[in-house]
């Protein structure tokens, strides 16, 4: 699939950017996964270093989504690692966005997939459940909500209302 390039998006929507229908997310990511770009429709997910939720929604069909978790910023254990990785791959999902850890680099960066986190963090997380699914979300005081737009590539994140054409 063609992707567009955040850069020209930023150029062509300076409205858009001045009345909050796109965002660019905070410049905090760092890049992993064989998609350096990569885009759909967002799905959302709050939980706090737990990632029980993050498998339960790996496990169902991605078709082309985004998965977006608010992990709350936590840098003391690692939301999603080369299991779950493979599981978004084989489940059809376009990647994931962690505002929190990964871990298993190596196996993640193998995953035909994008993934933006933090940093990594070799602990795994607790397995509790909890956690709101679907629900609007802050990533550096940015709400965004289920079914909006999220656009990956090597200069940023955008986050748009509606899909972008190019
Ligand atoms: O199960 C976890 O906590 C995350 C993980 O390590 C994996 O996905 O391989």
């Amino acid at each position: 699939m063609a992707s567009l390039a955040t850069a020209e998006v930023c150029d062509v929507n300076a409205g858009d950017l001045s009345n909050g229908d796109l965002r660019v997310l905070p410049p905090v990511f760092k890049i992993y996964g064989q998609c350096r770009a990569f885009s759909g429709p967002i799905t959302t997910l709050k939980v706090f270093e737990d990632n029980v939720l993050v498998r339960e929604l790996l496990e169902t069909r991605g078709e082309g989504r985004v998965l977006v978790i608010d992990g709350g910023g936590s840098m003391r254990c690692a939301l999603v690692g080369g299991n779950l990785g493979q599981l978004a791959q084989n489940m059809g999902w376009a990647g994931i966005v962690v505002n929190g850890c990964i871990r298993d680099v190596d196996e993640i960066n193998g995953c035909d997939i994008g993934v933006r986190a933090l940093a990594s963090h070799p602990q795994k997380s607790n397995k509790k459940g909890q956690g709101e699914k679907h629900v609007p979300i802050y990533i550096g005081g940015m709400l965004i909500r289920e079914g909006e737009w999220l656009y990956a590539d090597s200069d940023g994140i955008l986050v748009s209302k509606t899909e972008l054409s190019i």
